[in-house]
């Protein structure tokens, strides 16, 4: 055994993204849980400073398969490599992360013949995720009867997908798209779309040492708390007796609102989790509803 292998023993083993869309928010991540680490930048694998943990750093599109054969215990990836990895059924994915959402969609030449992926069906489709894509124009070349040489073509290529139009190798192309800037930049826009992802938290199937699962499950409660403290702000407001409920209907609270009397007669204080994307909404139709000093906080951690 060498030294990296005795330095990982009975260690858990958790594979972020070593460099791309992921990573930045991964380390954020990891920082909220309080998995402290060192990283050597020439190294991929480095062991956390005060759990029993390594974090090994890979390409996002090799993480599924580390996970599901069980070389690696956890691991933060997209939803759609774990599709197109073909590994659902060897991984769980124990949370949703609400980072690295966008949509897998069919693009073609916004000024081009086809409009419907019937057009485009049987022609030439370049991507890089071409285990979803084939089985996407698989189902539709079945659909339209299409056999043999008249059946759609995929041709996978790494990356800038979306010249693939422009420079003559395709007639339309499967990739990721999240504001759409990049597909107008290349005058393509979509007519079908694949499905929708994000990055999410997976465990393998084929966890080797029950005894790390005590410790899965601490490292999961803490991201989904700092999940979810980036999801919600305390919304904090006083409001007379008589307009609670109207309130109350507005802010109800994960559970139900912290309701407090002010040492003023007749008025309360309520403190509520609120999501942090309604919050403006929220504000507007309290104050209508007749709360005053509406305050809001972040949160910085959370367990809920
Ligand atoms: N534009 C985007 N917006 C949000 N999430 C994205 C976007 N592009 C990719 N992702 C998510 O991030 C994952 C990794 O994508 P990324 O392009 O970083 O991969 P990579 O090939 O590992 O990195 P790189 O492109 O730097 O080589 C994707 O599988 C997807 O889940
Ligand atoms: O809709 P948008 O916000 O413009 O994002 C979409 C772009 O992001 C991804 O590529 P990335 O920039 O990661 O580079 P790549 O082409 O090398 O994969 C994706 O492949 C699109 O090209």
């Amino acid at each position: 055994m060498n030294a990296l292998s005795e330095s990982l023993e009975g260690r858990l083993l958790f594979a972020i993204p070593k460099k791309g869309r992921l990573y930045d928010k991964c380390t954020q991540i990891l920082a909220g849980a309080d998995i402290q680490f060192r990283r050597n930048p020439r190294l991929d694998v480095c062991v956390s400073t005060n759990h029993p943990i390594a974090l090994v750093f890979l390409p996002a599109s090799d993480i599924p398969s580390f996970v599901g054969k069980g070389n690696v215990d956890l691991g933060i990836t997209g939803h759609d490599v774990i599709l197109e990895s073909e590994m659902e059924g060897l991984v769980t994915e124990v949370a949703r992360l609400g980072f690295g959402k966008c949509a897998l969609q069919v693009q073609v030449p916004e000024h081009g013949p086809i409009k419907t992926v019937e057009d485009l069906a049987g022609k030439r489709v370049v991507t890089s995720f071409e285990v979803l894509a084939g089985q996407y124009f698989g189902k539709c070349d079945d659909k339209l009867q299409l056999q043999g040489e008249n059946r759609t073509k995929i041709e996978y290529v790494g990356g800038s997908v979306e010249a693939a139009c422009s420079l003559g190798l395709a007639d339309g192309i499967v990739d990721l798209v999240e504001s759409g800037d990049t597909m107008r930049a290349a005058g393509l826009h979509a007519i079908a779309t694949l499905l929708d992802t994000e990055a999410v938290l997976i465990k393998s199937s084929k966890i080797k040492h029950p005894a790390l699962e005590p410790l899965i499950e601490r490292v999961t409660s803490r991201i989904a708390g700092v999940v979810a403290a980036s999801k919600y702000v305390v919304c904090q407001y006083n409001i007379k007796r008589e307009d609670l409920a109207e309130a109350t209907r507005i802010t109800p609270g994960r559970r139900a609102p912290t309701v407090s009397p002010l040492e003023q007669e007749n008025w309360l204080a309520v403190s509520v989790m609120v999501e942090k994307k309604k919050v403006a909404n929220i504000m507007d139709d309290l104050v209508k509803a007749g709360a005053e000093d509406v305050l809001v906080f972040n949160l910085d951690n959370c367990r809920v």
